[in-house]
């Protein structure tokens, strides 16, 4: 059947109340009304399968736990188990001390007798009567007169009376009395007043605080606009005798979705008190849900009175009792209330919550409270048990604001402007082709994807294994006034395709050294447009993260800074310069893409064309040893020296050999004419050397010159304690001028390698050498590797005499 082209033919409109000195459209709510929970009575008598005992006994303690104070838990007379689940509140003692259950009765001598019956013993209870009393239920259901309506109510109210007194004698019970003229908002006003003032008088004890007696005005269907419902409260509440005795309540329905706006229009024109379930449950369209006007009242600074900073739990307790879902857009309650999908949306919303960081910090600092105003949001999520994980999610309508608070709020990561639009474009080209909401997963992999960011299962090309920034006076410039810059020497190890490389470079700081590197190694050309950091974490985890805007360099400087090409990069390291570098190489792996690189070749001796670092390359690269620089140099005259004794050519595989036998490094069966066997290594109690330094003791079993020896000597480390042993059985003396160590492999597995360059001093001649050695142990990598420079240096042991 088609829509009525003029509904007015079927559909007879609402009959505004003409109240026109209405005082309610200006009044404020400042408190709220007495909550009632009708779920266990009106929400459950709409169910399809109506709840059974234990469910009925999980929602209430859900209530009592909500901090409802007047529960509506059964119509006992309908069903052996609404009677039965009162009787097991009561006797099972379930009922809280300042808790009143409220039951529901028609107006029927023996249903009323066996609703006052399921009471026995209750320690408060509210009966509830209701009887129709609008024209249709009168005519049609009722077949009654006004006057038989009011004898109706009058006749079955003094039986509630009467009965309820024998209870209160009987078992001490303390007794309310709700009557209900139902459906009120279709009830002549003035005759709901006079059913209403002749109950009142039937039931002959209205009086004040807990003695008042409630008249429940049922919007029992929702038939008109709200202020039509507050206009005939109003009008109630401004005619009814002894409005002090009453406590106006309100049942409103929500058959044309305004039940929320009928209680708080209608609370306006003052009543006192609401009946409704959680969520909205309830008959047809439901009841008015008590959450969402609880929490209305909260958003205004007002205390509902009601708890629900547990909400998730509340859902699942209603969701399972009721065998009912709960909308994605339910006020405040649905999945989706606090997801901004949008660009402009969670634009907002972000820079909503940075500018809250730092308003709150500065009404802090000033004592002053700390106001909750978020863009998008009228309720602080976690208020209610929520976390701001949902608050944005992605998909193609959605803007850089968003992924990037998600970045943010996942990562930790501050992306700088324009960092974020060029992440946006990444995640924007992905939800549009795939057609679908990205989650957070999907957006923080691409984001470690896109940016080789976060651990080996997301390494580019280029990885930064080691790296050491140090300082290079600049060249003097003796016209010039002002102090020379300092300038960087960049010294890394890099993964290059999986090949380990030393490059090194310099430059005005340590990115630019860097760049200067990639440049003279990789023939990898970039400038810096932009670069930006922050810190991540606090205290003692605090970390740098540093991004980086990357453009090809050109010949002219101009060009450079607005090429139109770019590459972003993010690094996090706990040392800032190594969060930079780290960026740097970032941005090169997306600039690179499958770019073939230039390979190691090594050339040393005559006409060489590799240098130091590349020499160190094929070291790293194959032994794993990260030399110091120095040892680098003199390293390479080694092999230089090398080469040109072989025709100018040296392979790679006699480079290693070279290096090894060069530094005696894990060759067995070479032992020098000192060898350490074993050592113990101990502070000197009460020792140390005037800055307070521990004294080490080391005691060493030798063998010395082929023979064996325990000789024991004294240092402020291990490594000087070994040095004084030896500088008391040579001529000379031995001094360290360099340490350094790294470790190797990985896990269980990992070593220590020590690199100690020592210099020996005999008859006014200066001579140095470097040990190299590993070991499981640090401090006995460190040893060997001096008793390895030791031999090398050939020193003038002195002569073993027994006894020594
Ligand atoms: C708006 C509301 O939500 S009101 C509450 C509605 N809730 C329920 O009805 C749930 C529980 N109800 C029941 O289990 C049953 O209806 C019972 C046990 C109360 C009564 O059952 P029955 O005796 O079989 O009567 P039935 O369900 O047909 O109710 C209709 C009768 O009650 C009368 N009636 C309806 N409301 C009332 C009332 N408030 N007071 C007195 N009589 C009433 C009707 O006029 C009708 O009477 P008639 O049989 O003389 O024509
Ligand atoms: C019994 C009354 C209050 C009722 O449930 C209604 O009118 O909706």
């Amino acid at each position: 059947m088609p829509m009525l082209p003029d509904p007015s033919i079927k559909y007879k409109p609402y009959t505004p109340l003409n109240l026109p000195d209405r005082q309610w459209p200006s009044k404020v709510l400042t408190k709220p009304p007495i909550w009632l929970s009708t779920d266990l009575r009106d929400g459950n008598q709409a169910l399809a399968n109506p709840m059974t005992i234990e469910q009925k006994s999980i929602f209430f303690k859900t209530l009592i736990k909500c901090g409802l104070k007047e529960i509506e838990v059964a119509y006992p007379a309908a069903s052996d188990t609404d009677f039965n689940f009162v009787r097991g509140l009561i006797e099972g003692n379930q009922i809280p001390d300042d808790v009143w259950i409220q039951v529901l009765t028609p107006a029927r001598e023996d249903l009323i007798k066996r609703t006052v019956e399921s009471l026995a013993g209750a320690k408060r209870a509210i009966v509830h009567m209701y009887n129709a009393t609008c024209p249709c239920f009168r005519d049609v259901v009722f077949r009654n007169s006004k006057e038989e309506t009011i004898e109706l109510a009058i006749k079955h109210t003094k039986i509630v009376r009467q009965l309820t007194d024998e209870a209160t004698k009987k078992y001490g019970t303390k007794f309310k009395y709700e009557y209900s003229p139902e459906t009120f908002t279709q009830t002549e006003p003035e005759f709901a007043l006079a059913v209403c003032e002749a109950v009142k008088t039937a039931w002959g004890r209205a009086g004040l605080g807990e003695d008042r007696i409630i008249f429940n005005l049922p919007a029992t269907v929702e038939i008109a606009p709200p202020n039509h419902y507050a206009d005939q409260v109003e009008n109630f509440c401004r005619k009814i005798s002894e409005r002090e005795k009453i406590v106006v309540s309100l049942h409103p329905h929500n058959d044309r979705g305004q039940g929320i706006a009928a209680a708080e229009l209608a609370m306006m024109a003052g009543a006192d008190r609401v009946e409704g379930c959680l969520f909205g449950n309830g008959e047809r369209t439901g009841n008015v849900d008590i959450v969402n006007l609880a929490l209305n009242f909260y958003t205004q600074g007002v205390s509902p009175n009601l708890d629900f900073s547990d909400l998730q739990s509340v859902i699942d307790v209603v969701t399972s009792c009721n065998d009912l879902p709960i909308h994605p857009r339910h006020p405040y309650a649905g999945e989706l209330v606090f997801t901004a999908f949008s660009g402009s949306h969670q634009d907002a919303v972000k820079k909503g919550f940075e500018a809250q960081k730092v308003r709150h910090a500065q009404a802090a600092a000033k004592g002053e409270p700390q106001y909750w105003d978020i863009p998008y949001l009228p309720i602080d999520p976690a208020d209610i048990g929520c976390t701001y994980e949902a608050v944005i999610r992605v998909n193609a309508q959605s803007g850089k604001g968003g992924i990037a608070y998600l970045v943010q709020q996942h990562l930790g990561l501050d992306l700088p402007r324009k960092m974020q639009i060029s992440f946006y474009q990444v995640i924007q080209a992905k939800a549009d082709k795939e057609a679908r909401e990205m989650m957070v997963e999907d957006i923080t992999t691409s984001f470690r994807e896109t940016y080789k960011f976060g651990g080996s299962k997301y390494e580019g090309r280029l990885v930064l294994k080691s790296f050491k920034i140090s300082a290079e006076p600049a060249s003097e410039d003796s016209s010039n006034e002002e102090p020379a810059d300092e300038r960087r020497l960049f010294d890394g190890t890099i993964l290059v395709d999986g090949v380990l490389r030393v490059i090194r470079g310099d430059g005005n700081g340590p990115l630019s050294a860097l760049l200067d590197a990639l440049s003279t190694h990789l023939d990898l050309q970039f400038a810096i447009r932009e670069y930006s950091e922050h810190s991540v974490g606090e205290g003692s985890n605090v970390k740098a993260a540093s991004y980086v805007e990357l453009v090809p360099a050109l010949e002219d400087t101009k060009s450079t800074r607005k090429s139109a090409e770019s590459w972003w990069g993010v690094g996090v390291d706990s040392d800032i310069a190594g969060s930079g570098l780290r960026a740097v190489l970032s941005a090169v792996n997306s600039a690179i893409g499958e770019r073939v690189l230039p390979e190691l070749k090594l050339n040393v001796g005559f006409n060489a064309k590799s240098g130091q670092a590349d020499v160190a390359s094929a070291i790293v690269h194959s032994l794993r040893l990260e030399l110091p620089r120095r040892l680098q140099a003199s390293f390479f005259e080694v092999a230089q020296r090398a080469a040109r004794e072989t025709d100018g050519h040296l392979s790679y595989s006699d480079l290693v050999t070279l290096f090894r036998e060069t530094y005696h490094y894990e060759l067995p069966n070479t032992p020098g004419r000192v060898v350490l066997r074993k050592y113990k290594m101990e502070n000197v109690p009460g020792q140390g050397d005037e800055k307070g330094t521990k004294l080490k003791q080391v005691t060493g079993d030798f063998i010395w010159d082929g023979k064996p020896r325990q000789m024991v000597g004294q240092g402020t480390g291990s490594l000087s304690a070994v040095i004084a042993v030896l500088n008391s059985e040579i001529n000379g003396t031995l001094s360290v001028r360099e340490y350094a160590e790294h470790s190797i492999g990985e896990g269980s597995d990992v070593k220590a390698v020590s690199y100690v360059e020592l210099a020996y001093d005999v008859d006014g001649k200066r001579s140095t050498a470097w040990g190299v050695a590993t070991d499981h142990d640090i401090t006995a990598s460190g040893l060997k590797a001096a008793i390895s420079a030791t031999n090398k240096l050939e020193v003038d042991l002195k002569p073993f005499v027994d006894g020594h």
